[in-house]
């Protein structure tokens, strides 16, 4: 493995240090010249330009969300809500695996997904296209939506191309399994459609804006086990993260999951960021559009329990990754968070 954990209160990663001698981690004393409401008003473009690119070549399957997850494996239909494992025993996921941050820092042999099949044609059943679009403005209160005989159901927010959705679908053999994953990418989730492992039988996949507060989910309340944000919740303008979890809080079944991996306060990426490139505190903006967010433990648990959940875990995790090849060091921060909806839930 090319890279070496590190942990612990010694631990801490280099920083940049400003004229007083404070930690300066983001170069946000300068604004970014483009107006901050551009990035916002276009993110989904950006995102679609960002996929025309890279297609489905950027991101690695996230083959280790199963030990981190367990969740999400098979065999959790049954009393999964039972075996939820204490924070303190947390399993330890497989370094350098993915390309979150940039081509320049790819570590490990990129898996490609197949993207050209066409064999997979969306079939869905008419009642799909009905409930979506009659009401697309009311809560989902039928018994017949895409996934409805289902027994587990999983929802991807900003799923884009699917790299934690297919490793579930072809890990997870449940029969009653049906997983949902949106991206608010056009771009992004034609090639999840056009994979040639998606299968209308067992997913779900369609454009949704996780900020959209005019669009409903199409699955009606208490209705998910499980629903998962892999590195998007970060790419959310701050001010509308808090009601994006608070729509989706409701989509899960008392005793349900939210599941969320993202960028934790102080990672390389965030230290990297020039000056120009940040538009809030702690919140900033590529080069190519895309935008970026580094979280605090507290700063989730309060997303979290705002939206009636409760915490079964809430951590960081600190790693060195080395890119011998490139001869680069990179201290990595990321937080893993898994928060449960109560079996009483007060949520409205
Ligand atoms: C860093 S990528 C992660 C993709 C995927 N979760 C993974 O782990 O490979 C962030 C994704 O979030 C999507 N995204 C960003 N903002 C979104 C929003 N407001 N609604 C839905 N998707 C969004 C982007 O299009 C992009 O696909």
């Amino acid at each position: 493995m090319p890279g070496t954990m590190w942990s612990g209160r010694k631990s801490r990663p280099p920083r940049r240090r400003g004229k007083s001698g404070r930690t300066v981690p983001s170069g946000c004393a300068r604004r970014s010249k483009v107006r901050p409401v551009d990035y916002e008003v276009n993110a989904h473009k950006y995102w679609n330009e960002f996929y025309k690119i890279h297609e489905n070549g950027f991101f690695k399957d996230r083959h280790w969300l199963f030990t981190e997850f367990p969740e999400l494996a098979p065999s959790q239909n049954q009393n999964h809500l039972n075996d939820l494992l204490p924070e303190n025993k947390r399993s330890k996921v497989p370094e350098c695996r993915s390309n979150e941050d940039g081509p320049g820092l790819q570590i490990e042999e990129q898996h490609k997904c197949s993207s050209n099949s066409l064999g997979h044609k969306m079939q869905m059943p008419p009642v799909e296209e009905n409930v979506t679009q009659k009401l697309s403005h009311l809560e989902i209160c039928v018994d017949e939506f895409p996934g409805s005989s289902a027994t587990y159901r999983i929802l991807e927010v900003g799923c884009g191309v699917g790299n934690t959705v297919f490793p579930i679908l072809q890990t997870n053999n449940d029969p009653g399994l049906f997983v949902y994953c949106c991206d608010f990418s056009s771009t992004a989730v034609e090639l999840v459609q056009t994979n040639s492992a998606y299968d209308p039988c067992r997913c779900f996949a369609f454009v949704h804006d996780l900020c959209d507060e005019d669009k409903s989910y199409p699955v009606p309340r208490d209705s998910l086990d499980i629903i998962i944000l892999i590195f998007v919740l970060s790419a959310v303008v701050p001010d509308k993260m808090q009601k994006a979890i608070n729509r989706l809080s409701r989509l899960l079944k008392p005793g349900g999951l939210m599941l969320l991996r993202d960028y934790g306060r102080y990672d390389m990426a965030q230290l990297r960021f020039k000056k120009g490139q940040c538009l809030s505190e702690n919140f900033y903006v590529r080069g190519d559009g895309t935008r970026v967010y580094f979280f605090t433990q507290d700063e989730l648990d309060t997303l979290f329990t705002n939206a009636g959940l409760e915490k079964v875990q809430n951590l960081v995790d600190r790693r060195l990754q080395v890119n011998r090849g490139k001869q680069l060091t990179m201290y990595r921060v990321w937080i893993q968070c898994k928060y449960r909806k109560p079996l009483l839930s007060g949520t409205g």
